[in-house]
């Protein structure tokens, strides 16, 4: 019985960071350039609470400007509007990042669409997601970025390759197809409605999992030698009476016939951050109007 390689994206963010942190070095010395991010959350979301203290924490490591910006639940839409425009207007601000998910009355793509693009580090707007779709210098979304790398670190060439994204979210999914068309790729989008998806993914050399369903992908709909890049966060109850957090894919079945596969938590969710820091240096570069290290 062969086991997978474990993809350590824990190892390899840093490594992301670590290249971060010689651009913006960079940037400093021959441009007088820091690069500064902006983090919004809403509310008292635990987890989004951890994810932007992290963020933050993160930023100053690899040598950025912070700003973390905590508003109360019952913050109205117009307050958050008004916020987001006085951070497209600040010079020293290159980045902007609104946490999801929002408190429901507050509508996100009003917001998300009001962030000048090119301070969108997220890539959420659809002049980016325009822009990475016809092959344009674009900010990317954290995520797939994450993913693909992560791809990439035990195949190094995509091109050719068989790949099915599980999801057609517009945070993941749809983008994640993008860069893996952008790497030559053959790519199959799967999602609730498909037919026969376990036969669809049973094709691929790659799958990407990203469709919220905890453990939805089983060990007999992997191609033997398969890599899985698995971009669930999904918390269930676990043995203990608390909650553990498992991905998309059941590990322990898949992990037996595929070639490469990254955990869940210590795979894709490290990445995130880590790319958002790229995304940041690579806003600010583009601001300047001097070379990226990153696109
Ligand atoms: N504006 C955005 N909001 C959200 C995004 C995003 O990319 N932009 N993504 C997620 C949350 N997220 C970053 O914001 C994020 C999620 C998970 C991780 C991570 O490192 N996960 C760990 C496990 C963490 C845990 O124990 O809870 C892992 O997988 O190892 C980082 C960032 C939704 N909102």
């Amino acid at each position: 019985m062969s086991v997978a390689q474990i993809i350590d994206g824990k190892e390899i963010a840093a490594k992301v960071r670590a290249e971060v942190a010689a651009e913006v070095a960079r940037l400093q010395k021959e441009h007088g350039l820091k690069p500064g991010l902006a983090v919004v959350l809403v509310g008292e979301d635990p987890a989004s609470k951890v994810y932007v203290a992290n963020k933050a924490k993160q930023t100053v490591e690899v040598g950025m400007n912070s700003w973390e910006h905590r508003l109360p639940a019952e913050t109205p839409e117009a307050d958050v509007l008004a916020l987001v425009e006085k951070l497209n207007n600040d010079p020293s601000c290159h980045g902007i990042l609104v946490q999801l998910p929002l408190p429901k009355h507050i509508n996100a793509e009003k917001v998300l669409n009001l962030i000048s693009p090119d301070k969108d580090v997220d890539g959420f707007h659809p002049v980016n997601v325009g822009r990475l779709w016809v092959g344009e210098r674009a900010l990317v979304p954290c995520t797939p970025t994450g993913s693909v790398i992560l791809a990439k670190s035990v195949l190094q060439n995509l091109s050719g390759l068989n790949a099915v994204v599980i999801g057609r979210s517009n945070i993941v999914g749809k983008p994640v197809a993008a860069l893996l068309l952008r790497e030559n790729c053959t790519v199959t989008i799967a999602h609730s409605r498909t037919k026969n998806i376990e036969d669809v993914v049973r094709g691929a050399d790659l799958v990407i999992a990203a469709v919220g369903i905890p453990e939805m992908v089983k060990g007999s709909w992997i191609k033997p030698g398969a890599t899985i890049i698995d971009v669930g966060i999904n918390r269930v109850p676990s043995d203990n009476g608390k909650t553990k957090i498992v991905g998309d894919v059941a590990y322990e079945e898949c992990a037996k016939v595929a070639g490469a596969i990254t955990p869940v938590p210590g795979g894709v969710g490290p990445m995130t951050i880590a790319c958002l820091l790229r995304n940041s240096a690579q806003a600010a570069a583009m601001q300047a109007g001097v070379k990226s290290a990153f696109g």
